[in-house]
């Protein structure tokens, strides 16, 4: 690997009163590449999203995200969360899924190249007056949104209201709306979270096409151990707000402090295969 990583985390700690969420955790994350984090409830998983994205000003660290293509590297911890979207490329989903319910699905995913289309518009002016520039940008808009929508297999639900969908389709569509911003990094939260054995299948296909594909960078951080061993090239290990592990599959699950802190012993049938 030459060049900066994608996403470096270095000695990030975040304090919420006497309460320490994140200990002097320090990572990096490459583009096109599946990267996890794991652990126990608690270990502060959500809080590194948060500090990522803007949600939390980390107490102390620094955050640099380095698009691929020569882009100036940019201190996220510093920037706030529109830019970090906007500027830094970087989309999330969250744990619980939120959608615009009333809007249909193909709505929330145009939604989701508002500032692409406003851009484009003049911020309305040039829109009002019919500047071709906004057909353009609006057909754009609506050829990447079914795109994703077929590649997340809702294209024939794309006049449904998002809320009306079932459950792992709306999980699918978070994906797909966040793939709609062209991220170079994408922090997925608990994607497989109430997802049946062939819906989290079928994530693990979606993520992999997207790791490949579009060369983001994937943080996810995942319970289902399915998802997170099938497809992670690498995988960090958080407990009590310490990092305990960092590796790749394999080595992570042979990791005796991973197997202590969250993994457990595996089953004698689970050893045997
Ligand atoms: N805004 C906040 N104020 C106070 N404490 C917080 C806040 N956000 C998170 N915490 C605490 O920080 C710690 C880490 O929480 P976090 O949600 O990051 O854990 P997690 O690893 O994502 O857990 P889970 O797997 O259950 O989602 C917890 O003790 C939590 O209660």
């Amino acid at each position: 690997m030459t060049g900066a990583p994608l996403l470096q985390v270095e000695h990030l700690t975040m304090r919420f009163g006497g309460l320490v969420a994140i200990n002097d955790v320090s990572f990096a994350a490459q583009s096109g590449q599946i990267t996890a984090v794991i652990g126990p409830n608690g270990a502060g998983k959500t809080t590194v999203f948060n500090c990522l994205t803007g949600f939390y000003k980390p107490t102390v660290g620094r955050l640099t995200l380095t698009r691929p293509g020569g882009h100036k590297a940019l201190l996220l911890e510093r920037l706030d969360d529109f830019r970090i979207t906007r500027h830094a490329g970087v989309a999330r989903t969250f744990q619980n899924i939120r959608l615009f319910a009333g809007m249909s699905v193909l709505e929330n995913l145009l939604v989701a190249q508002h500032n692409r289309l406003m851009l484009a518009s003049g911020y309305s002016l040039l829109g009002l007056v019919g500047w071709p520039g906004y057909g353009h940008a609006e057909r754009d808009a609506v050829e990447k949104a079914r795109f994703w929508l077929d590649r997340t297999r809702l294209l024939a639900r794309a006049d449904e209201p998002a809320g009306s969908l079932p459950y792992g389709d709306q999980r699918r569509l978070e994906i797909a709306r966040a793939m709609c911003t062209d991220p170079a990094l994408l922090c997925l939260d608990e994607p497989a979270a109430g997802l049946n054995p062939r819906e989290s299948a079928e994530l693990n296909a979606l993520l992999l096409y997207i790791r490949d594909e579009s060369k983001a960078g994937i943080l996810l951080i995942e319970h289902d151990m399915s998802v997170v061993m099938g497809i992670s090239d690498h995988i960090v290990v958080l407990d009590y707000g310490r990092k305990i592990a960092e590796g790749d599959p394999a080595e992570i699950r042979a990791n005796p402090d991973v197997i202590r802190a969250y993994l457990g012993e595996p089953e004698p049938d689970e050893v045997a295969s």
